[in-house]
């Protein structure tokens, strides 16, 4: 039987301009023992409807060709299923790829989803909404929300949004945290949680977390001075943010945040700008519950 490998591309991750030919695929995938689709997502979400019906397609192998923006839409529909994730990295951060070694060499990518070789990683919810990399609420969310009114998606436009957050941002907000069996009130500058050891860009505030310990990092940064958030970035600039005492790291399995005064607080999920709901927020980890192509 042949197998079935679906690839959906988001044209407009990273620099843009991402193009996949059939002729460049059938030279990995060969017409006689493989079935190989390619589609192209229009809008936001698309990704997720296109990967639903590449399930009912049948499809064995699903290939996001994109940022953690994109895998996160094709990879939402694939927990908990034996439909196995494949990633060609095309996105500006590329934050889970890089934690999972996955090169943005379109040869070298398109070869480790060639051996099918699989590993079963954990996944995240807020609010029940998938994430993969990381999430967040604070700082990070904002500066997130700053950066999609944006047109181009590199590092240089993720700068002038974190300046331009860091000059309007008023973090005056008491929030009622719940992990490990404690509860504590904190007006937070950025509360980060992952289940990845890198963000993008080779960038981490969570070098020890692993996809596959079952557990989530959790970084906890206060309200600060604005100097010791000037020495705060530094720090994180040279991975040294541990540095700080200030800034609290826990591994937890899950976590309740709460705004005091039943504000919805605006979130992050895998570098995308989401809004739950409701006031209240449930962070969950899902140990091992999804199948990625790796080296
Ligand atoms: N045709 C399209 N037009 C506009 N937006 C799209 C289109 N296709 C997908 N999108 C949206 O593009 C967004 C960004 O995608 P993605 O995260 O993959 O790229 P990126 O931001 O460059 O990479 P990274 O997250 O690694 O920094 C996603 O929210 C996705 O829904």
């Amino acid at each position: 039987m042949k197998t079935n490998i679906h690839f959906i591309v988001n044209p407009i991750a990273g620099k843009g301009k991402n193009e996949l030919s059939e002729a460049l695929l059938e030279t990995y995938f060969p017409k006689d023992e493989y079935s190989v689709s390619i589609k192209k997502t229009e809008f936001v979400l698309h990704a997720t409807s296109l990967t639903k019906a590449s399930i009912d397609e049948g499809a064995q192998i699903i290939v996001a060709c994109g940022g953690d923006g994109t895998i996160n839409e094709v990879a939402s529909s694939l927990v908990s299923t034996s439909v196995i994730l494949g990633i060609l990295p095309m996105g500006s951060g590329n934050g889970l790829a890089s934690n999972l070694k996955i090169p943005k060499n379109l040869n070298k990518a398109l070869n480790i989803i060639k051996s099918q070789n699989a590993i079963a990683i954990d996944t995240g919810t807020l609010n029940g909404e998938p994430f993969f990399s990381n999430t967040g609420v604070g700082f990070d969310a904002h500066v997130i929300s700053d950066f999609e009114e944006n047109t181009t998606r590199q590092l240089f436009s993720y700068v002038k949004s974190t300046l331009r957050t860091l000059k309007n941002y008023h973090y005056k907000n008491i929030v009622e945290l719940k992990y490990n069996g404690t509860t504590e009130l904190i007006s937070p500058f950025l509360l980060f949680v992952s289940n990845s050891n890198e963000m993008g860009y080779k960038m981490s505030l969570t070098p020890r977390a692993s996809l596959q310990d079952g557990l989530l990092d959790l970084v906890i940064v206060p309200e600060l001075s604005h100097f010791k958030l000037f020495i705060f970035a530094i720090l994180f600039l040279f991975k040294k943010q541990h540095w700080m005492k200030e800034v609290r790291f826990e591994q937890i399995t899950s976590l309740e945040i709460k705004s005091q005064d039943n504000r919805i607080l605006k979130t992050q999920k895998d570098g995308e700008f989401f809004v739950p709901k409701e006031p209240r927020i449930e962070i969950a980890i899902h140990p091992k519950s999804l199948n990625v192509c790796v080296q």
